[in-house]
């Protein structure tokens, strides 16, 4: 199989990450909320999961160039105050890797610029040439901090183009959330949680729990037919995602279940194992979407047999640098769905160009 080695790493990666995250949301305090710049919490874990995934895929594909687009970076960490922080980021990447092989003897413990490095090494900008890994290390900060759905999601562009990612979900339960049109069914109770998604291009996605050896298995997007049959997601925060218009796109399409709102790229994950149908998202305008936030979750729905695309039916370009170039908003459905759901977003795009021009 393609990109094996690859995918081995950045299972490891993501699991052994979200272990970390699990650990910090257990015990979090709000002293673990710093603002930076944009003003949105960022968390000791965040930091943590970006070093731990960083280290991780060095050490295991110790031959290979690396490149590395990600969220976050050290500028905050390096300022004069932080000293604490780093050190407990530190503690808990030391931890969380002693994990990892718990019988391999501790001789090369990291120091704070250990740290501090791994994390700066995600300031590639990506682009259409070579190989770049794409990291969000919490996707869905304000759900991690709610308590709630939350992502590590990695993946790999191989020139401009997705051809792998990992989506690590630790509250997301085994079985169906949704509920209407899960064709993968499983014995999980829906107490089980904690998911890792992935995929490489073309060998479809797999499902298996995170933190246990359970054999993975394939799953597939909703095969709904009749848009009244599905549920869709979208953003669990209205400031996300344009919540009005969303409603307005299900009801010109006759769906009759209400919102599933959960943050973060677990609605890619829960879509590619037919939870739902649809997933629409529409950011407030000015918005520019990056491209961490949709490049694991939109491979893990393709390879799942769902389209993913912009309002305007374009596939989405993950080779321009960090940012997407979009029009207006993103959109997942399975092929029988999207001509009507394009419609549907046309026409309640138009609607509410009119009303605002009045
Ligand atoms: N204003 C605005 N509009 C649109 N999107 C925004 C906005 N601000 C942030 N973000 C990004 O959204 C990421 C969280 O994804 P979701 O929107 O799916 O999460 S949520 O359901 O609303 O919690 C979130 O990811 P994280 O920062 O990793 O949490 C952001 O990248
Ligand atoms: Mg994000």
């Amino acid at each position: 199989m393609a990109y094996e080695k690859e995918l081995d790493a950045a299972k490891k990666a993501a699991s052994l990450a979200a272990r970390l995250c699990q650990k910090v949301q257990k015990a979090l305090l709000q002293s673990d909320v710093q603002s930076k710049s944009d003003k949105s919490p960022v968390t000791v874990a965040d930091y943590g999961s970006q070093a731990v995934v960083s280290l991780l895929l060095q050490r295991e594909l110790i031959s290979e160039p690396f490149s590395l687009v990600a969220e976050e970076d050290s500028a905050d960490l390096r300022k004069e105050g932080s000293q604490d922080i780093i050190e407990r980021i530190t503690k808990l990447v030391n931890d969380t890797l002693a994990t990892e092989d718990p019988l391999k003897p501790i001789d090369s413990t990291l120091s704070t610029d250990d740290i501090l490095r791994a994390i700066d090494c995600g300031t590639s900008e990506g682009g259409p040439n070579g190989r770049h890994w794409v990291l969000d290390p919490i996707d869905g900060t304000k759900g991690f901090l709610r308590g709630d759905q939350y992502a590590v999601a990695l993946g790999l562009l191989e020139e401009g183009k997705v051809v792998l990612g990992v989506l690590a979900c630790p509250n997301l339960p085994l079985a169906s959330i949704a509920g209407n049109d899960n064709k993968n069914k499983n014995s999980s109770s829906s107490e089980e949680k904690g998911c890792l998604f992935y995929a490489t291009i073309g060998s479809g996605t797999y499902m298996q729990p995170l933190d246990s050896r359970s054999e993975p298995v394939k799953v597939h997007v909703s095969s709904v037919e009749n848009p009244e049959d599905a549920s869709f997601f979208e953003s669990f925060e209205g400031a996300h995602s344009l919540h009005d218009l969303s409603s307005s796109i299900a009801n010109k399409l006759g769906v009759k279940a209400p919102p599933v709102r959960i943050d973060s790229q677990a609605k890619y994950g829960a879509l590619s194992r037919g939870d739902g149908a649809i997933y629409l998202r529409f950011p407030h305008k000015g918005y520019r979407e990056k491209i961490w936030d949709h490049v694991a979750g939109a491979i893990v729905v393709t390879e799942a047999g769902g389209i993913v695309t912009d309002a305007g039916g374009k596939a989405l370009d993950f080779s321009k640098g960090k940012y997407l170039d979009l029009d207006t908003g993103i959109i997942v459905a399975n092929e029988k769905i999207m001509p009507l759901l394009l419609k549907a977003v046309r026409d309640s795009i138009a609607e509410q160009e009119n009303a605002s021009s009045l």
